[in-house]
């Protein structure tokens, strides 16, 4: 193992730049290069390769989003676009591919898999959303994020009687949502899992008001209902005026929590040392609080 090429692919992730981090720290001690392709899977098409040092990823370890920065490539699920990429890993000498990304950017990593190139993935998704792992990078910056921002809510909340329908990310995953109502003490939180009424909504408003709450916050996530749809369902059918907010992309905004960083070095060296092994064909996960890996095959 001489040479390697590491993507971000998907939604930033806090955390990405300080796994970016500990594959060169780890590579550079086996005396291994280590080269990113730019915005992912596209990266690698273009040939828009940049040699990673200490020197230009350690400044980055505690700062959010990508420094090689990433753009979703929906033609990379052809396979003649796979191949291809292949073929221009083969070309540069790259002896490995490593993928830091979410379900989408796993279901790449196992196509490429299957042309018999080593590949190692590492779980990188505010959304907390790939099969098998119990946490993802960004997933706990997010909704420390948007905690933080629902707990100013809560002040000028209370001071007006408001009732908040705060919307947080989350396409196809209430796993956001579920965290931040619980943190939050929300009156219900609305997931994209669970099927849910009006009515239910309202019947938890009310409980709050005869709870004689100074507030009410009802936490949803995108993928189950907008807050917008949301707040008219609610005023159409009963007496409360609404407060609607949409946290949007503030929540994988800013700098990586200490649980980010952490295991964003911990899984680059653990993929490095893999590697080395020659174990690949692997998906990073933790599991019992520990890093161990699945076969990518399991993501096709
Ligand atoms: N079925 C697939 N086959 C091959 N490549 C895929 C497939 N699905 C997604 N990809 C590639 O992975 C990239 C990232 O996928 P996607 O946009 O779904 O984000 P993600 O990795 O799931 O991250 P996030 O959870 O943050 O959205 C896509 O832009 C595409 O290049
Ligand atoms: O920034 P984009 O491409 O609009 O993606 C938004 C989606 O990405 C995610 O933040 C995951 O990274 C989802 O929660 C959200 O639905």
């Amino acid at each position: 193992m001489k040479k390697v090429v590491v993507i971000t692919s998907g939604g930033d992730a806090p955390g990405m730049n300080a796994a970016l981090y500990g594959i060169v720290k780890k590579a550079t001690e086996e005396n291994i290069e280590v080269y990113g392709a730019k915005c992912g899977y596209i990266g690698i098409i273009e040939e828009n390769f940049v040699p990673l040092t200490i020197e230009n990823t350690f400044p980055y370890l505690r700062q959010g989003g990508t420094i090689l920065e990433t753009i979703r490539f929906p033609a990379f699920q052809e396979k003649e676009v796979q191949r291809t990429a292949v073929e221009i890993m083969e070309k540069h000498d790259f002896d490995a591919l490593i993928v830091i990304g979410g379900d989408g950017s796993y279901k790449g990593a196992a196509k490429l898999s299957q042309f018999y190139f080593p590949v190692i993935a590492i779980p990188a998704t505010i959304d907390n959303d790939i099969f098998g792992t119990e946490n993802s990078l960004g997933f706990s910056t997010a909704v420390s994020n948007a905690t933080a921002v629902i707990d100013k809510l809560s002040t000028t909340a209370a001071s007006h009687g408001h009732i908040f329908v705060v919307e947080v990310m989350g396409r196809h995953s209430g796993n956001i949502a579920k965290k931040v109502g619980k943190a939050v003490g929300a009156d219900m939180t609305i997931i994209p899992e669970k099927e849910f009424t009006t009515e239910e909504v309202i019947e938890s408003l009310d409980l709050s008001k005869k709870q004689d709450k100074k507030y009410s916050m009802i936490v949803t996530a995108e993928g189950a209902i907008s807050c917008l749809e949301l707040t008219k369902n609610i005023e159409r059918n009963s007496k409360y005026k609404v407060h609607p907010l949409i946290l949007g992309h503030i929540q994988r905004g800013g700098d990586p929590a200490c649980e980010d960083r952490i295991l964003g070095i911990e899984f680059g060296e653990v993929a490095i040392k893999l590697l080395k092994k020659k174990k690949y064909g692997i998906a990073l996960r933790v599991y019992g609080g520990k890093i161990d890996a699945l076969p990518l095959s399991e993501y096709l």
